[in-house]
């Protein structure tokens, strides 16, 4: 047989049927759910009259549009609590496990899929969101679909799909201290572009990647859709396995073994080819923000905003951004004076994440000024937060300490950065208005965040007094 590259093995595995041009059919092994897109779609399930397919393989969690106020309920943000009330319902009338808030779980969808071994390498995962493909990090073929799209899956357990190209992104050498995934893939938004990834499929390869742990592949693979990419990839390893062992819905005992025989195949051939390759030089990565109004605004945090001019052919974009975000070129980007800081969104919001805030915050406090929150991406990540004592840390700096959920990530739920505000922010997107009309995001790691917090203003966490 050709040599195959990951994508094509997992790709394969997949097809039903070869529909031509590209085309196939796919089967679809786990189908997640949240509550901006879950209610719609079993509306629209029952108003066409068709049942589901595989309820067993469906899973649904409300993330979006919940408060995330220590002690909230459903309906502390009431649109909230009707899009909750809608997905609960659907899912309770068709067989679908809805993790209800307040149980171990719930949580922005792409953090509790993995943590529940509902994703597992090696399966096909959707869900109508675009960061679906964070679940690529274990080493799955996980994309982002539409809601004519979730209709389809939960009818038929299939979906109709055009096989992308594939790319691969080769980091070489390590990352170096204090520097993290984020960073990286910031770092490669910045070098490549924010579309350089569009058609394709991207793996993320190379000893840097190899060296993430699990929770950082996951962050890594997050950011692939900011490159334009609806696929991130990093091949299932050893550490990948170790991560998985255990998990609640993983299988167990002779049947994780021999699952593990499977996922230790899932790896590019040595003479695989690619569409396109590039290579990243990880030594190079230094802490990274972003100073515009996209993901590849991003500079290392000891350069200076960029003058528009050098931008060549988005020089005009490039003003726009910075007039939106009330900075000027050629300054240094760090300390620059901020209001929020924001450490959450299915990008940092792990327990690694909220152990490197941690370990920047010590024994520090908050600036004056900073309003600074840390909202857990899930239940159980908030309790085994909470187990080490991480919440009483972040409480005693001065930080909020808050409900799972995305929050203020995209302010679906109501929380939002006041306009003309600075807010550092370990989320994915820096769009205009993406925290709240006027709001002014810059994009970073959790350390980066936590530092920020501490002085009151955009720091390199190694400099931190
Ligand atoms: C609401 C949802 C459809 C959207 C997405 O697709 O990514 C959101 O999660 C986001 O991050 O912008
Ligand atoms: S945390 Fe942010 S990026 Fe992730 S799913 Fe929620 S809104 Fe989208």
């Amino acid at each position: 047989m050709a040599a195959r590259a990951l994508f094509d093995k997992l790709w394969d595995a997949h097809v039903v049927q070869d529909l031509g041009d590209g085309w196939a059919l796919l089967h679809i092994d786990r189908h997640l759910m949240h509550d901006l897109g879950g209610g719609p779609a079993f509306a629209e399930l029952a108003r066409r009259g068709l049942n589901l397919h595989d309820p067993e393989l469906t899973f649904a969690t409300a993330d979006h549009a919940v408060s995330s106020k220590p002690g909230r309920t459903a309906s502390t943000f009431p649109l909230g609590g009707r899009l909750h009330a809608a997905l609960r319902d659907g899912a309770r009338a068709s067989g679908v496990r809805f993790f209800d808030l307040g149980t171990a779980g719930q949580g922005i969808v792409h953090v509790m899929g993995p943590e529940l071994g509902i994703v597992l390498p090696g399966l096909s995962v959707v869900c109508t969101d675009s960061h679906t493909c964070t679940n690529g990090g274990l080493g799955a073929l996980a994309f982002g679909i539409g809601s004519s799209e979730s209709v389809h899956v939960l009818a038929t357990q299939t979906l109709r799909q055009q096989k992308p190209r594939r790319m691969r992104i080769r980091c070489e050498g390590r990352l170096g201290a204090g520097v993290t995934a984020k960073d990286l893939a910031l770092h490669i938004i910045g070098r490549l572009g924010a579309a350089a990834g569009v058609g394709h499929a991207i793996e993320f390869a190379g000893p840097a990647v190899e060296a993430l742990e699990v929770e950082a592949r996951l962050t890594l693979c997050n950011l692939a859709v900011e490159l334009g990419a609806r696929f991130g990839l990093v091949a299932p390893d050893e550490s990948t396995i170790a991560w998985v062992r255990g998990k609640p819905w993983a299988p167990e005992g002779a049947a994780f073994e021999a699952a593990a025989r499977d996922w230790r195949t899932l790896a590019s051939d040595a003479d695989a080819v690619f569409d396109r390759e590039v290579s990243i030089d990880a030594a190079q990565v230094r802490p990274t923000v972003t100073w515009g109004t996209s993901p590849e605004h991003a500079i290392a945090i000891d350069a200076c905003i960029p003058e528009p001019a050098s931008l060549g052919a988005r020089a005009e974009e490039g003003a726009a951004a910075l007039a939106y975000m009330g900075l000027q070129p050629n300054a240094p980007i760090a300390g620059t004076p901020i209001d929020w800081v924001f450490i959450g969104s299915c990008a940092n919001s792990r327990l690694s994440d909220l152990r490197a805030a941690a370990a920047v915050v010590g024994s520090r406090k908050v600036a004056p000024g900073v309003n600074a929150w840390v909202v857990p991406g899930s239940e159980i990540v908030k309790r085994e937060a909470e187990a080490e004592g991480l919440h009483r840390l972040f409480i005693e700096a001065g930080f909020q300490w808050r409900e799972p959920g995305c929050s203020m990530c995209v302010a679906a739920n109501g929380e939002q950065v006041p306009p003309g505000q600075r807010s550092v922010s370990t989320s994915n997107r820096n769009f205009v208005g993406r925290q709240g009309p006027g709001a002014r995001t810059h994009l970073a790691s959790p350390a980066v965040a936590a530092a920020a917090a501490i002085a009151g203003c955009i720091t390199d966490p190694r400099n931190l007094a």
